[in-house]
């Protein structure tokens, strides 16, 4: 080769201007510079079979140590190929580090292998310029191994054991093709099992080779390389190779490696797999790829994911896609322009796609839009939305809806004015002007004028006519209140209307020659008091019972007093008098200390002696009765819408809220809306005394009404009405009424209570709420209790109502620090669990006096340390059975708790105790058992006691000595 010069043999041999100047200056050819002309000699010199693998520029390796070679190589196999694919690696100054020496029997570099323990480092050579070598065709023809020639990589110092390699490269060419570090020949010369490493770090290479590769591609068939050794391959820091099966292409159907586009680029998954711990072992052949393995260095993912995204539009990268780093620009550049994208770029184009940060992309897909808000327009109401129509009170929540400010603002400026409020805060009308005011808002007073709805028009005096009185019986305790007016109705019930069925329901009406009287049926002044506390004038003409045998008592004089208060004309019924000692003069003289004088003592009170037990005189009594309602002219209009009064209410667990109602003028008819107190409701239905269904009630008529929205107080008074909306109305606004007292009630009791404490110092209030199955007892012991008060102590009954202990109740006690007391009702289990959790004190009684005895020992400090129940647990009746001998026995579910065979127990009718005493049995299928815990099914029986009915609940308890707490 004459005329060839150092630069264009070194590109030959892709090896760079100065490795050649150093190779020819070993080989004893001085050169001055690249430029320099070269004789054949000297090219041999350089080209000598030992040198051969220096030469090669796709391939180097070098000994690290003599049981480690640093190589890089292009593979000769497919997969070899396809591991230098995984381009990912970086530029070219890869190292790699082969596992042994790998000794070699043939070539003669082989042997030198030993020889050169000591490590070399390799480096691949730019693929660039190895497609020259390629063109030489006597360039390995001269060598035993011309193969070896070919390969790839070069070691800086030539390595022995690379030509060794190289044999076996020679087997594989075929497969080659995607040797494409090794130019035509080359393929042979990488092995590529052994260099994994190298394939991860394939520069660009292998493009420019794989082109090269295609002229001769049976050309190494001939022989088969061998395996050298392991090369130990980093762990790669980049990212993971992806696990692919690698797939052999069949020979001949080798594709050609396109220009630009590197085997490895197209396929990534033969990535080589990393060599296995321990399986480096010298002169082992190589397994072949192995695809399960992922592939160490593969630091770039495959092409293909791009192409899969369908991205188009893309500026067609450089070929040479397998370089990165410094080497890009260079490798892209030798490479030639390639029509796809060179790794960094598709990398970038990745990166691209999944950048989260906002990027301006072709269409504005990332652009992160900024758009500006509209700014939010004030409006200001016009001057007649500005004023808020109100009822009396308005709650905060409200208040600042119909401003359109936030509750929070509203109660800001709560705050600045001292008022500590929460958003369902009733606001009077001052207050709620006060703040409406600062906000720019008017309110206006809108309140329902009820008194004025509510007042009754006076009657036309030819619309009014005679109306049955309505009698109220008082007296002294075991006077015979109760007796007389049992024996009044018996007597009436027999001479009238037989086979009715007497209910109680606070009043009836007997009848006497045609003409009608009404008796209320809550003996007693304290309830007579209530009703008129409460403003209700029911009672026309009181009987006060006096026993003929007692005389006045201080209960007699109670019951003077308080008739007399109200204007009611007494009839004095002398009672006892078939009683031995009845001595009726001596009641008569008694009672003239209070102006009750008889007429036939020349006075206007009318005396009847009677006897309640023997029915004497009780007919001439109500004859006295109807001559003194003539003397009252008690008169209605009976046409027109009914008023009335509440005599009692109870919530009846099938028909809702239930009242007795007395109507006193009008007709009170079914369907009529009404209101009474806070509640209101339609009539639904009505009955009288005898549980006969009416239709209509007229004057002085006693009918128990269904249609209430809650259980009245007795001595609301009752009006009709044809208008709902205004009966809701009405209801609403007393109930809104009602709550602010209360409030503030409350809040003032707590008040005094603490500065009469600080004040009197041992001084207590004591707080009760009263509870009760009927609206006669809770009035009659929230009355008693109140007449407790002492100097010391001061009883105050902050709530008495008909019904079970509830939640609520509970709530109202532990806030005022208030005792329970519940006569005939219990409490609901919540109720119970929670007076436990915040300790209050509730406690049960079936007898008014036991109650008030109890309240009087504790304010005297002399109630003795006593027995409290202890609540055990609860079961329902879920069916009741007949058994022979046993009686009545209760299939039951305990629901709470546990029910103890020899613990006390009571059964309970909607919340009513019906009975209290000791279980007869208590059984588990057929066996006597000691208890029954929640959950399970028993068999239970009471013991004297057999009237059980489905829905009744057993309550077990136990007494548990504790101290008292008064
Ligand atoms: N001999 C006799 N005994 C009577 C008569 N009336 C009532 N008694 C008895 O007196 C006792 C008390 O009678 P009640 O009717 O319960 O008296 P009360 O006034 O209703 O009693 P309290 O409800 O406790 O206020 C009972 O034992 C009655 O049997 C009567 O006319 N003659």
């Amino acid at each position: 080769m004459s005329k060839t010069r150092v630069y264009e043999l070194a590109q030959q041999m892709g090896i760079d201007n100065k490795e050649l100047m150093a190779r020819l200056a070993e080989a004893g050819v001085q050169v001055k510079n690249h430029m320099a002309v070269l004789e054949d000699s000297d090219i041999k010199a350089v080209s000598a079979p030992a040198q051969t693998p220096h030469k090669e520029v796709s391939q180097e390796e070098v000994r690290v140590k003599p049981t480690l070679i640093r190589r890089r190589a292009k593979a000769v196999e497919p997969e070899a190929q396809a591991a230098e694919a995984a381009p990912a690696a970086p530029a070219e100054p890869e190292k790699v580090e082969a596992a042994q020496p790998a000794p070699v029997e043939k070539p003669a570099p082989v042997e030198e292998a030993p020889k050169r323990p000591e490590p070399v480092r390799a480096r691949i050579i730019e693929a660039a310029p190895a497609p020259k070598p390629v063109a030489k065709p006597e360039a390995p023809a001269p060598q035993a191994a011309p193969v070896k020639e070919e390969k790839p990589v070069v070691a800086e110092k030539p390595a022995p054991a690379a030509p060794v390699a190289a044999e076996k490269p020679a087997v594989e060419a075929p497969k080659a093709e995607a040797a494409p570090a090794a130019p035509a020949s080359a393929p042979e010369a990488a092995k590529p099992v052994e260099q994994p490493a190298v394939e991860a770090a394939p520069a660009k290479a292998p493009e420019a080779a794989a082109a090269k590769v295609e002229p001769e591609p049976d050309k190494p068939t001939a022989t088969r390389a061998r395996i050298l050794g392991r090369v130990e391959i980093p762990i790669p820091t980049q990212r993971p190779a992806e696990r692919r099966e690698y797939q052999r292409p069949a020979q001949g159907e080798r594709p050609a490696p396109r220009p630009g586009m590197p085997r490895g680029v197209e396929r990534p998954g033969t990535e080589r797999p990393a060599p296995r711990p321990g399986a480096g072992r010298p002169g082992e052949r190589p397994t072949g790829p192995r695809p399960d393995r992922p592939a160490p260095l593969a630091p770039v993912e495959p092409p293909p994911m791009m192409d899969d995204r369908g991205r188009k539009g893309r500026k067609p990268a450089p070929a040479g896609g397998t370089d990165f780093g410094k080497n890009a620009k260079k490798g892209g550049a030798a490479a030639g322009k390639g029509k796809k994208d060179s790794f960094k770029d598709m990398l970038d184009k990745r990166e691209r796609v999944f950048e989260p940060g906002p990027r301006k992309g072709k269409k504005g897909k990332y652009v992160e839009k900024v758009q500006v808000g509209k700014k939010t327009e004030i409006t200001v109401p016009k001057a007649i939305k500005r004023i808020i129509k109100i009822s009396e009170s308005i709650t905060v929540g409200e208040l600042a809806k119909r401003m359109g400010i936030k509750a929070t603002d509203l109660i800001r400026a709560l705050m600045k004015l001292g008022v500590m409020a929460t958003i369902n805060h009733p606001l009077d009308f001052d207050t709620a002007t006060l703040l409406a005011t600062d906000f720019g808002y008017e309110i206006e007073n809108v309140a329902l004028d009820v008194d004025e709805i509510l007042e009754a028009e006076p009657d036309a005096p030819e619309s009014l006519i005679k109306r049955p009185p309505v009698v109220t019986i008082m007296g002294h305790v075991d006077h015979g209140k109760t007796s007389l007016l049992d024996a009044i109705r018996q007597a009436n019930v027999i001479a009238g209307e037989a086979g009715g069925i007497t209910q109680h329901i606070g009043a009836y009406d007997v009848e006497l020659k045609g003409q009608k009287i009404t008796f209320l049926d809550t003996p007693g002044h304290e309830a007579f008091t209530a009703m008129r506390a409460r403003g209700a004038k029911v009672t026309d003409i009181v009987i006060l019972v006096v026993a003929a045998d007692d005389g006045v008592m201080p209960q007699t004089r109670e019951a003077v007093n308080h008739s007399k208060a109200a204007g009611v004309p007494i009839i004095v019924a002398i009672n006892k008098i078939d009683k031995p000692e009845a001595n009726p003069s001596k009641v008569k003289q008694e009672l003239m200390e209070f102006g009750l004088v008889s007429e036939e003592w020349g006075g206007e009170t009318i005396f009847v002696e009677v006897s309640a037990k023997k029915h004497l005189n009780l007919e001439s009594l109500l004859e006295m009765v109807l001559l003194q309602a003539d003397v009252l002219e008690l008169k209605a209009n009976p046409d027109k819408t009914a008023r009335g009064t509440v005599v009692e209410a109870k919530l009846d667990k099938g028909r809702g809220p239930v009242a007795t109602v007395l109507v006193q003028e009008g007709t009170l008819k079914a369907g009529d809306y009404f209101v009474a107190g806070i509640h209101f409701g339609r009539v639904r239905a009505m009955q009288n005394d005898r549980g006969e269904k009416v239709t209509a009630a007229g004057p002085a008529m006693p009918v128990e009404v269904i249609g209430f929205n809650g259980v009245p107080d007795a001595g609301d008074i009752f009006v009709a009405m044809t208008d709902e909306k205004q009966a809701k109305e009405i209801a609403n606004h007393r109930q809104m009424k009602l709550r602010e007292s209360e409030l503030a009630k409350h809040s003032k009791l707590s008040l005094e209570q603490l500065y009469e404490k600080i004040q009197k110092g041992e001084v207590k209030d004591l707080n009760t709420i009263v509870k009760g199955d009927v609206q006669g007892s809770v009035e009659a012991v929230a009355e008693s209790l109140r007449k407790l008060t002492t100097d010391a102590i001061r009883l105050n009954v902050l709530h008495a109502s008909v019904g079970a202990i509830t939640e609520t109740d509970v709530n109202l006690a532990s806030a005022s620090n208030a005792i329970i007391l519940g006569f005939n009702v219990r409490p609901e289990v919540k109720a119970a669990a929670l007076a436990e959790k915040e300790g209050v004190d509730v406690r049960l009684y079936n007898i008014i006096y036991d109650a008030v005895d109890d309240i009087k020992k504790a304010m005297e400090g002399l109630l003795e340390p006593t027995f409290k129940e202890k609540y055990l647990g609860r079961a329902e009746i879920r069916e009741v059975f007949s058994v022979p001998k046993a009686g009545m026995v209760a299939g039951s579910y305990v629901t709470d708790g546990k029910i103890i065979r020899n613990a006390q127990v009571r059964l309970l009718r909607d919340n009513v105790v019906v009975f209290e005493g000791k279980l007869g049995s208590l059984r588990r299928f057929k066996d006597d058992v000691k208890e029954v815990a929640t959950g399970y099914e028993c068999g239970m029986s009471l013991e004297n006691y057999n009237d059980l009915k489905i829905g009744d609940i057993f309550e077990c308890f136990e007494m548990e000595k504790v101290a008292t707490k008064l």
